[in-house]
């Protein structure tokens, strides 16, 4: 797909992986709606990128994921004033796994991630007004292997890539000319990260802040650029459908599909 004059919806675009994604979004042509429920930081966002990329070509939706109603007024909006979306990234998601965030963590990451699929299915199916295109969602290498630190943070980004590529293997999903990919990465240099870095966010005890500690020396960290790149990729090669995309500092990137005949 030609990103250049198609119109992308990212979700949680106004800091780290998300702003990545907008930043390189823009850079390759594309009009871009910013989804997030941040509203100041939003709105200056908005002014910043408009300034650098032009007003026409990107807007600002506030919208918490967690509200299916603002969630499809950030679809209408995003259709009304630019067109499409031709590119949906369900990007926006939280850590945290004490006795009052836990379940956040599921309505947020995984059932925010859920209403944007659906939503972008609806509105890039041809019955729906749309005339296909791609859908990439966020999960996590917590997703895919165990970690004794952020269990219900794993559990929303395992669900994230189950539904993703079972969507991505649908026979009426595929017919409507709609590609769905996920990313799982490892540690990304982000302010989600650093606060988790600096021990402010750490709801674990001083072992596990240790062992995380030697996680993350031992994989690295991903800068978002690197990201981003991999991003591109997944939008930008037709070729890619039901993907899963593993990357870390150390092991760099990793493609890899599973079909309904694999057991
Ligand atoms: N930074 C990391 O090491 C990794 C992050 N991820 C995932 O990447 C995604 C982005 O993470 P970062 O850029 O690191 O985080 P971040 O905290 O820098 O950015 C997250 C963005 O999502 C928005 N957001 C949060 N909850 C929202 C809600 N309910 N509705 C609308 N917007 C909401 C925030 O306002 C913010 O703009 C998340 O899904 C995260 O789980 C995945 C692997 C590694
Ligand atoms: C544990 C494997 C994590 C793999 C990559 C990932 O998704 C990391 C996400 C973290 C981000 O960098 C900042 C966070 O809050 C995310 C979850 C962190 C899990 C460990 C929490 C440990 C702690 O509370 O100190």
């Amino acid at each position: 797909m030609q990103i250049s004059g198609k119109v992308a919806l990212v979700t949680g675009g106004i800091s780290g992986i998300g702003q990545g994604f907008v930043e390189a979004l823009l850079a390759g042509g594309a009009k871009v709606s910013i989804v997030d429920f941040n509203e100041e930081a939003g709105r200056a966002t908005e002014k910043d990128l408009a300034e650098k990329y032009g007003s026409s070509n990107v807007i600002f939706c506030p919208c918490n994921v967690t509200s299916q109603e603002q969630f499809e007024e950030a679809f209408r909006r995003t259709r009304g004033v630019l067109g499409g979306p031709d590119i949906v990234v369900n990007n926006a998601g939280v850590g945290g796994e004490t006795d009052d965030k836990w379940e956040s963590v599921i309505d947020i990451n995984l059932k925010g991630t859920l209403r944007g699929t659906r939503l972008a299915l609806k509105y890039m199916s041809e019955a729906g007004g749309g005339s296909g295109g791609v859908i990439v969602n966020m999960a996590s290498m917590a997703g895919v292997n165990p970690n004794p630190f952020a269990p219900v943070y794993g559990a929303s980004k395992a669900g994230i890539i189950h539904a993703t590529r079972s969507l991505a293997i649908s026979p009426d999903v595929q017919k409507s000319g709609i590609r769905l990919n996920v990313m799982c990465p490892a540690f990304v240099d982000t302010p989600m990260f650093r606060n988790m870095a600096s021990g402010d966010a750490s709801q674990t005890s001083s072992s596990d802040q240790m062992a995380v500690k030697a996680f993350v020396d031992h994989i690295g960290v991903m800068s978002v650029d690197e990201v981003a790149a991999a991003f591109l990729d997944l939008v930008k090669d037709e070729t890619r459908s039901g993907i899963i995309l593993r990357c870390a500092k150390k092991t760099g990137i990793q493609y890899s599909t599973l079909s309904v005949q694999d057991v």
